[in-house]
């Protein structure tokens, strides 16, 4: 054969290294079987958190639950609904996304991509700390553009829109930043649908909890100013209303793979106030019941 020829279109297109099963054919990390992925997948980082949402589900189907990630699949009124926990920060998310994608977009015999691709609708619901006085405690909040200031996408190649890259060449040249930042938009169409009724502003993803979000413990912050700068940012109307762990990379990587995802939360503290709230897993009871209630809501046709 001549070191020119092509490959033969039967054989694997990813590698035993890059997709990795496990004994019983499902995916590595996430322990999942192509069929036990509904199209709208609910995602929420604490494994404890899985059930405030399958709890309101019809009945549940598949239960599978593997390191910090837990599925339940279920139809929630007559519809498919995946949840599952991601532990908390971006290097979960990655892991996440991936092997979902590869599950309902891969033929994990062949090893080779399907001809016909699935889009998946991703909801994270989580928690976030409030950088503004005026999103108290308790808020609903959805998100449209992530800041992430991990590095995470430097490992992709993926592309920013205009729009998104004019703001992080703003937020460059008005705010010291201890990483390059990148930018990406939820879906339109589901921060509409499922964001109807909820107060939406922008984020900024952290790759950590204590020192790069200001927390002072026993060592010195490199960015003490970092949160009041980023919350006084204002450029083109363009405010930073919260902080998270997750939402960045939870964009960037589905636009990239071709979902379609959003991030909401509750505001569980405000670094302005210096408020807390006391039970924070109860409060996203609430934003749940609503998120699934907006997602599932047929419009009426005349
Ligand atoms: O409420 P969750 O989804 O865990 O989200 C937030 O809370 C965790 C930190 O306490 C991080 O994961 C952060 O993003
Ligand atoms: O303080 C908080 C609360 C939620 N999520 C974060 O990343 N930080």
């Amino acid at each position: 054969m001549s070191l020119f020829s092509k490959k033969k279109t039967s054989e694997p297109e990813f590698n035993d290294t890059s997709l990795v099963l496990n004994h019983d054919k499902s995916i590595l990390h996430l322990n999942l079987h192509p069929e036990q992925v509904a199209d709208t997948v609910i995602t929420v980082s604490d494994l404890g958190n899985v059930h405030l949402v399958s709890n309101l589900f019809d009945r549940v189907e598949h239960e599978v639950v593997r390191r910090e990630f837990a599925t339940h699949t279920g139809l929630y009124k007559g519809t498919p609904i995946t949840v599952i926990s991601t532990g908390m920060g971006i290097d979960n998310i990655e892991i996440l996304l991936n092997e979902l994608d590869t599950l309902v977009n891969t033929n994990l015999e062949t090893k080779r991509q399907r001809d016909s691709l699935r889009k998946l609708n991703l909801i994270r619901i989580g928690t976030l700390t409030s950088l503004q006085e005026d999103i108290p405690v308790g808020s609903h909040f959805v998100n449209e553009y992530a800041i992430g200031l991990d590095n995470l996408m430097k490992f992709y190649e993926w592309e920013m829109s205009d729009k998104e890259k004019n703001i992080c060449n703003l937020l460059k040249s008005e705010v010291a930043l201890p990483e390059t930042p990148y930018c990406s938009f939820g879906d339109e169409s589901l921060l509409q649908k499922a964001g109807t009724g909820i107060q939406k502003g922008n984020i900024v993803t952290m790759p950590g909890y204590y020192a790069p979000q200001g927390r002072q413990l026993r060592y010195k912050v490199s960015f003490p100013h970092l949160q009041t700068e980023l919350a006084r940012f204002n450029k083109e109307n363009f405010w930073i209303s919260a902080m998270d762990m997750e939402t960045s990379a939870f964009y960037a990587i589905s636009r990239l793979l071709g979902h379609n995802a959003m991030s909401a939360g509750i505001i569980t503290s405000n670094l302005v106030t210096g408020n807390t709230a006391i039970n924070p897993n109860k409060s996203l009871e609430p934003m749940i019941e609503k998120l699934l209630r907006n997602l599932t809501h047929k419009s009426k046709t005349k």
